[in-house]
């Protein structure tokens, strides 16, 4: 039984750079009079989000140790039952909490977290998992990485991102397909993450037994060692993945509410050796020109393994930070705050993707710099 006075908790999740963080940024300027605790979780050695996240939520939780659904499950909890802790001696004053999961999350272990340590239980429920799914980027994420297939299985909700940036067409393929994979979610458009709160606030959507269906196995705690990534996709999918030890990129199967084929026979999933990430820092000045024809080359040679960039720049004759960002070929940026007087100015950019050159990048950033000052 739900207790009455639980804290609701809606988890936000949805691939690489398919704009959870815009969701959530829309979210808390929202004049909604709610207090929002955010738990933030970033894949990647150094957490970029902070930045771009606006700073008015009563409180923001980074979790940047490693995926919150494997080796810091057990930090989501303790984050949890700290919040709460806060709350009931008044040092915190929050209703509800949204988590931001990693792009490359497996919603499943996650929202379990609700479900095994009693303390969690009685203090928390969980509203729903919101899953944004990038209109534009959506399908070679499908595709490509069984985790995004994942994550609009197990989802109550999907919202469909970035529809500004293709044809109806297009978007109408794609929600059909969304649809094949998840039957029950309803799928909505949010552009720039805008939508009416109620449409995923206080949605009680999650289903437990719908979350059952998907994997029998989810309120066992045993079945789920997460740093070996078990799939818990679908009744009836019909390959066979035997007692072989597969890797995601292997994977292309469609996960869906019917497959049923089991992998906890000590499958070596795990996204962290699938996809990585690495970051370029730099003490020198970028030069604006030779930076953009850069990433233009590398973005045309890599783009499609490129799931996401982000970072702060240092640019030369600039007096504000640059916020760059990217999600395959599409990039953007922005001008972030002035640097300080006698601030020590850098440059840090966070690249994802699947095996990508990291020397390579480094190479040809570096050629991007001005010379060191003597
Ligand atoms: N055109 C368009 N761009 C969008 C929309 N929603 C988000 N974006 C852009 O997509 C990029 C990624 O958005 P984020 O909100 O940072 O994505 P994320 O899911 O939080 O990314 P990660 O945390 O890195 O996984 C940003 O440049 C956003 O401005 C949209 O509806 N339309």
């Amino acid at each position: 039984m739900q207790n009455p006075s639980s804290i609701p908790v809606t988890i936000v999740t949805g691939f690489l750079g398919a704009g959870k963080t815009t969701l959530l940024n829309r979210v808390l300027k929202e004049n909604h009079g709610q207090r929002i605790a955010v738990i933030e979780n970033e894949f990647g050695e150094v957490g970029i989000d902070n930045e771009l996240l606006v700073q008015d939520s009563e409180q923001i939780v980074e979790m940047n140790n490693g995926c919150i659904c494997c080796t810091i499950r057990g930090d989501l909890q303790r984050n949890l039952l700290e919040l709460a802790g806060k709350r009931a001696t008044g040092q915190l004053a929050f209703d509800r909490i949204l988590i931001e999961t990693t792009g490359l999350a497996d919603p499943g272990p996650v929202a379990q977290t609700f479900f095994f340590d009693e303390e969690v239980q009685r203090l928390y429920h969980l509203d729903a998992v919101l899953t944004v799914v990038d209109a534009k980027h959506g399908d070679l994420q499908l595709d490509r990485e069984e985790t995004a297939q994942k994550q609009v299985a197990f989802a109550d909700r999907i919202l469909l991102s970035k529809t500004d940036l293709v044809e109806g067409d297009v978007t109408q393929a794609l929600e059909k397909r969304l649809l094949r994979i998840n039957p029950r979610a309803q799928i909505r458009h949010v552009h720039f993450g805008e939508t009416p709160l109620d449409q995923i606030l206080d949605i009680q959507g999650f289903d437990l037994k719908a979350k059952l269906e998907i994997n029998p196995k989810f309120l066992e705690m045993e079945a789920h060692d997460h740093d070996h990534h078990d799939h818990e996709c679908n009744e009836h999918c019909d390959h066979d993945h035997g007692h072989e030890h597969h890797h995601h990129h292997d994977h292309d199967h469609e996960c869906n509410e019917h497959c049923d084929h089991d992998h906890d026979h000590g499958h070596a999933h795990t996204h962290l050796d699938a996809v990585q990430s690495f970051v370029f820092r730099s003490e020198r000045a970028f030069e604006m020109g030779k930076l953009e024809a850069c990433l233009g080359k590398l973005l045309e040679i890599y783009g499609n393994d490129l799931y996401r960039y982000k970072g702060l720049l240092y640019l030369a004759k600039e007096p504000r930070q640059v916020i760059f960002q990217g999600v395959h070929m599409m990039m953007s940026s922005d001008f972030g705050r002035r640097w300080n007087d006698g601030e020590k100015k850098s440059s840090i950019v966070v690249f994802i993707g699947r095996d990508l050159p990291k020397d390579i990048f480094e190479q040809e950033l570096t050629r991007c710099l001005l010379p060191a000052k003597k």
